[in-house]
């Protein structure tokens, strides 16, 4: 994104040197990225995305109807305030309202009376003219000077836009590449439109604007396929195209949480997930190889160019630290001056690594699930090797009894 926005920036001086055609051909580029974008965002059910994207284009195609990169009345002086005043504020809009995909009937009725709000209100103020709005509106930062075009009003909904998005990804903690998208796309918006008298320069940024859209809806669904929504671990599609790439020598380990039935039972799946989380965010702290949620309370653990005895240590390192820590249970009551119950699970664990009989990946695995399963007959709390031949070996768990 920051590259990106360097581009913009850069071109935009390099762009006085561009010959007529370009010129010319860029005016249409923001309408080929805005429809590949907004086809993509519609099909992978994203309306956050596709309003960004509708906003760029009422913006661009009315710049170009109403010619206002060179504004000589009022009344494309009004127009160009109004335009540079509700674009920030639709990008925040847009930003803030929930992603509820592009088929909420109930949902597209409210955007479309928002939008419809916003062309009435334009609409009444091109054809009132009330003088009051009008110079508020039109007021400018500082009066005659030759760089700063944007109106004051249009300043403070951009700076206004541009402080709330920065909040938000800073408080947020998820996926975070739209995000980055709206703020980026509010900064060079701002730019574009004080300087949009400069032939061509709006169309190429917005341009870019849109392209960033569509870079983050592939982010996006790269992120929705290939990692796991409740523990944010990569999740079991990603294993499978780690296998692609897998050399010769490898150890795959597979790990279950012990009696993790009997612990939803007791405490609920609420707290069970909670119990996911944490098993999760300790097992992704693994030296010399990833870790993967392959799908309900079972995980893998893969490290290439690795023998199962070098990563002995690290699995009973992980192995003490998801038994040594506490989860908390909140008490239902929340008058109850108890202190909170603690509890805490243990997990086993079986590895495995290719031999004569056990040659992919897939094969490994179910070699590493036999590890796991004589894991749990034989105590649950440790980590088994699978040995073709030779008896397999165990790492006796020393952890305290599961209080759970
Ligand atoms: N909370 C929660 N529970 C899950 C999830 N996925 C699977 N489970 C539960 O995990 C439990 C798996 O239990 P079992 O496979 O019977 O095994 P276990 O109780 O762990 O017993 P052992 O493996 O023999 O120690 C089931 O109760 C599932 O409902 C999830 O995403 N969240």
């Amino acid at each position: 994104m920051v590259l990106l926005s360097g581009l913009a920036i850069w071109q935009s001086f390099a762009m006085l040197k561009w010959p007529q055609t370009w010129l010319s051909l860029i005016e249409f580029a923001p309408y080929a990225m805005i429809f590949v974008a907004a086809f993509i965002s519609i099909w992978l059910n994203r309306m956050q995305p596709l309003l960004i994207l509708l906003s760029l284009l009422a913006l661009h195609t009315l710049f170009t109807l109403f010619n206002l990169s060179e504004p000589t009345s009022i009344g494309q002086t009004l127009m160009l305030a109004l335009l540079s005043f509700l674009l920030p504020l639709n990008l925040l809009l847009w930003l803030l309202l929930p992603e509820r995909g592009v088929q909420h009937l109930g949902y597209n009725f409210f955007i479309a009376g928002l939008v419809g709000a916003q062309a009435l209100t334009v609409y009444w103020l091109m054809t009132e003219l009330p003088l009051a709005w009008v110079e508020w509106l039109t007021l400018p930062v500082m009066a005659g000077q030759q760089i700063y075009h944007l109106s004051f009003a249009a300043s403070l909904m951009f700076l206004l836009a541009g402080f709330v998005i920065s909040l938000q990804l800073y408080l947020q903690n998820s996926l975070r590449v739209f995000t980055h998208v709206c703020l980026f796309a509010v900064l060079l918006s701002a730019f574009a439109i004080n300087q949009s008298m400069q032939p061509g320069l709006l169309a190429w940024v917005l341009t870019l604007v849109a392209f960033m859209v569509l870079l983050a809806l592939i982010f996006d669904a790269h992120h929705i396929a290939y990692t796991d929504e409740l523990t944010g671990l990569r999740g079991r599609r990603a294993l499978m195209e780690s296998f692609m790439g897998l050399g010769k020598r490898y150890s795959l380990a597979m790990v279950d949480i012990d009696h993790f039935k009997q612990f939803n039972d007791t405490y609920g799946h609420d707290i069970g997930d909670k119990v996911l989380k944490m098993v999760a965010q300790t097992l992704d702290t693994v030296q010399g190889g990833k870790a993967y949620r392959y799908g309900g309370e079972e995980f893998t653990l893969l490290f290439p160019r690795k023998t199962p005895e070098q990563v002995l240590p690290e699995l009973d390192r992980l192995r003490l630290a998801v038994a040594h820590q506490v989860v908390t249970i909140d008490n239902k009551d929340k008058k109850s001056k108890k202190a909170p119950k603690t509890v805490n699970v243990h997990i086993s664990m079986g590895v495995a690594e290719p031999d004569g009989q056990h040659q992919t990946p897939q094969q490994v695995m179910k070699f590493a699930d036999e590890g796991l399963y004589r894991a749990k007959r034989t105590g649950r709390n440790r980590v088994v090797v699978s040995k073709a031949k030779a008896a397999a070996k165990t790492s006796k768990a020393k952890t305290a009894k599961s209080k759970a």
